[in-house]
């Protein structure tokens, strides 16, 4: 009686046992299961390696904001762009070699005396279309920069109360991915003039971004770049332009100019020996490196015509016939540039970084000033409406 008695005390025993190891097991794995951040750390996880990997950079530790801007990190070597793909701008290549690419690549040349610290911010201004996002990523293809694109419309819009923290992230992963290059297109429209309907927001982010700015400029150690570009030098605030003390203006080409562009962008391709670029350069007076780039899109187009009526005659070709001088010359016949956005810079002109002309008060200038201020307007009323907060 006494030993089935203790048989059966072991046995409860060990079903209380593995009935209360059962509900650990069901608890630990369902808490597992609810816990909100488990999902998300493994994502961030392999998102950091993805990007680490892309980057051409080792795992570091990066914060939520970094993780964001990390996102329109690029790496050099997936950059396809290198200065011998930009036609012309010889002097302004060369130049800016040596303020720029050169201290990037070799600090060590730059770390002897104070005369030669290395530029903390460079301007490319002009027309549109005329290569300087071109130029931005050429420089930091053949400096191994990584290339930081800093879209602020993007930020405010979708990190809106978040967005000064995103700037600071900006510095700070540029920082820890050295070398690099911040880059921010169309400058005026984040770094404008301040007016009195800028919204709060942004021009705390302005002001986070210039304090942020000069601790980079006195930091020897960063190898960290702002490269900005503007279609409209006369809006931008005196206070960045004395930060952008180098100021590089990508104006028209000239015909020269255009003969290396159309060199440039037509090498590679199927093309006859006997084409006279110089001679088409001269019928493409006002185009920029953009317009020239459609014009040989367009005239390309005229081989596959031909090869497609020949097809619908029951002729069959293995390929297009090369491209021709007589394409490039109907393209520019037919052509019609587009000069709208050129004529709008037209008139502005860079005595000094920190003295601007301002163009006459032409009535098309005052009407494209009036649709500045309405558009302004309207993003600042479109800011108004964004909910308060998003954590990344
Ligand atoms: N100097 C050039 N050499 C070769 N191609 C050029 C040149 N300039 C412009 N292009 C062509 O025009 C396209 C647009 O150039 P890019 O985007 O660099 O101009 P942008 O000055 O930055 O214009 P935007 O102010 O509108 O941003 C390039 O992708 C390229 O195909």
């Amino acid at each position: 009686m006494g030993g089935s008695s203790e048989t059966k005390f072991l046995q409860d025993l060990l079903l209380y046992a593995a009935s209360a190891a059962l509900s650990c097991l069901v608890l630990f794995a369902g808490l597992r299961h609810l816990d909100p951040n488990r999902e998300a750390s493994k994502k961030v996880l392999e998102h950091k390696k993805e990007i680490a990997k892309r980057l051409g950079r080792p795992l570091i530790q990066t914060n939520p904001y970094e993780d964001v801007i990390a996102c329109d990190v690029i790496n050099p070597d997936h950059i396809d762009v290198e200065f011998n793909s930009i036609g012309g701008l010889e002097t302004i290549k060369q130049a800016l070699f040596e303020l720029v690419i050169l201290p990037l690549k070799r600090p060590d040349l730059f770390s002897h005396g104070k005369l030669l610290g290395p530029q903390k911010g460079v301007l490319l201004y002009g027309p549109p279309g005329t290569g300087k996002t071109m130029l931005a990523k050429a420089i930091a293809k053949e400096s191994g920069a990584v290339f930081i694109n800093v879209r602020i419309s993007n930020l405010m819009s979708k990190w809106f109360g978040d967005a000064q923290k995103l700037v600071a992230a900006v510095f700070s992963l540029a920082y820890k991915l050295q070398p690099a290059i911040i880059f921010i297109d169309e400058v005026d429209s984040f770094l404008g003039q301040r007016r009195t309907t800028d919204h709060e927001a942004l021009l705390n982010m302005k002001t986070e971004f210039m304090a942020l700015w000069d601790g980079f400029t006195t930091d020897q150690n960063a190898r960290v770049m702002v490269l900005a570009a503007t279609n409209r030098p006369s809006e931008l605030d005196e206070a960045i332009l004395r930060r952008l003390p180098q100021a590089f203006e990508i104006g028209i080409p000239d015909q020269r100019e255009r003969t290396e562009i159309l060199k440039v962008i037509l090498k590679g391709e199927r093309v006859e020996d006997n084409i006279e670029f110089g001679h088409i350069a001269g019928l493409c007076e006002g185009y920029t490196g953009s317009d020239l780039f459609d014009l040989c899109k367009k005239a390309a187009y005229f081989p596959i015509r031909e090869l497609l009526d020949e097809e619908k005659k029951g002729k069959r070709s293995p390929a297009p016939r090369p491209l021709s001088q007589l394409d490039l010359e109907k393209a520019i016949a037919t052509s019609q540039k587009t000069k709208v956005a050129a004529s709008e810079y037209a008139g502005f002109s860079l005595q000094s970084p920190s003295r601007w002309s301002v163009p006459g008060d032409s009535g098309d200038s005052q009407i494209q000033a009036a649709i500045n201020v309405f558009s302004k307007l309207v993003v600042s009323h479109m800011i108004n409406l964004q909910p308060e907060s998003q954590d990344p």
